[in-house]
């Protein structure tokens, strides 16, 4: 019997694409959705990828009654908080519209299985460390605002017609496949890990620490890294859940412990063996203070666990796939598609 299928929207991206590695490896054939607008075609090794945007309600509705799904991972999204700030309808757009536009999609064909991904930016400033999901939901960025939207849209589809869903709130998504076949590759980058990697394998130029004023114990951000193959393995975990009829879920994925920038730049030197230059800047629009998460409830509910999370792993990991750039052992090419509206 031929392996069943799962519609991953965002699979050439980051954590959707290791999010496809898990998903073949058990046991599912994901058909990648994705516009090429942060991803690449070489992240999709797992199965076929449809080029389109989520926007696109035609085009999606289309491939999801061509490949018949059995459920949806939901990765497509701009993720840019401090862009967000100058674009928010950008991220209205993508992140609201395009739900909506996949919540049609899945409704038509009869698919009524989702996962979708959600932010800790929907906490926005927390008040309290580690945050659970009980926490006052006040984002501070029409990203975390788009992405509260999402989480409100995908409830009244569930209320409305009965869709079956589990939504993570990721923390910070960071490290690469420890197999090395997926790296994460952005580009402008912007993710504080995957920077301060290039910099110090490039020898050239230095990072900027946004912000050193804050209310922390060194007065840069505090977050909880959390690795992306623990996401990924999340992914599964909640599939299989909803699959067996299980109780829909809205969980954080995090490790449960946090690094300030400043910890997280000694580890790298540490890893990488030299030292980075690092310059002290201003404040970047709609940072909060500190995002750890309460993982509990994933643990719980779905026996996940950080396994890999630990910022030594994360940082082996991603340095080792970075290495392998550096080489030019495995550059990827990248198509880049229009992405303003
Ligand atoms: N990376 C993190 O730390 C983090 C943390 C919390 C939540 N998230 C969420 O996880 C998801 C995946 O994040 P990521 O880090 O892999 O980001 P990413 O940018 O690497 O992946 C997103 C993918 O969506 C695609 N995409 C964007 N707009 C699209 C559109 N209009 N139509 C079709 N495809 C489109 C991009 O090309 C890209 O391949 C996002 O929803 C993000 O909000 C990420
Ligand atoms: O060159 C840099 C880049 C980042 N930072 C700081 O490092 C921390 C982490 O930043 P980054 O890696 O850009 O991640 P976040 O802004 O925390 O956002 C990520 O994590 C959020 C959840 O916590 C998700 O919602 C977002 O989509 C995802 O991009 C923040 O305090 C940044 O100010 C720097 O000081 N210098």
């Amino acid at each position: 019997m031929a392996d069943p299928v799962v519609l991953v929207t965002g699979g050439a991206g980051f954590v959707g694409s290791h999010a496809c590695k898990a998903l073949a490896a058990a046991g599912y054939r994901p058909v990648v959705y994705d516009d090429l607008s942060n991803g690449t075609r070489d992240a999709v090794r797992w199965g076929p990828i449809e080029v389109g945007d989520i926007c696109d309600g035609q085009r999606l509705a289309e491939v999801v009654s061509r490949h018949r799904p059995v459920a949806a991972l939901h990765f497509a999204a701009r993720i840019d908080a401090a862009e967000s700030t100058r674009h928010p309808a950008r991220y209205y757009s993508t992140n609201v519209t395009g739900t909506r536009s996949l919540l049609q999609a899945l409704r038509s064909s009869g698919v009524d299985v989702l996962v979708f991904s959600s932010t800790a930016a929907v906490y926005g400033d927390a008040a309290t460390a580690p945050i659970s999901e009980a926490h006052p939901l006040r984002p501070a960025t029409p990203y975390g605002r788009s992405k509260l939207m999402m989480e409100d849209a995908v409830r009244e589809a569930s209320a409305s017609h009965g869709l079956r869903y589990c939504g993570f709130r990721f923390f910070n998504a960071a490290g690469a496949d420890p197999d090395g076949e997926l790296r994460e590759d952005h580009e402008p980058e912007t993710h504080l890990i995957p920077r301060l990697l290039r910099t110090a394998l490039a020898q050239h130029g230095s990072m900027s620490i946004y912000g050193t004023d804050y209310d922390t114990p060194d007065g840069t951000c505090v977050r909880d890294y959390v690795h992306v193959s623990d996401i990924a393995d999340a992914h599964v975990l909640a599939l299989r859940h909803l699959l067996a009829g299980k109780d829909d879920l809205i969980a954080n994925l995090g490790s449960g412990r946090g690094y300030s920038v400043r910890e997280v730049i000694a580890a790298v030197e540490e890893t990488v063996g030299r030292p980075i230059p690092i310059r002290e800047a201003a404040r970047r629009t709609g940072d909060p203070a500190m995002l750890v998460a309460d993982p509990t409830l994933a643990q719980r509910c779905l026996n996940w666990s950080s396994r890999r999370s630990s910022l030594e792993q994360i940082i082996a990991d991603a340095a080792r796939a970075f290495a392998a750039v550096d080489t030019g052992r495995e550059r990827p090419r990248r198509e880049r598609v229009s992405h303003r509206r």
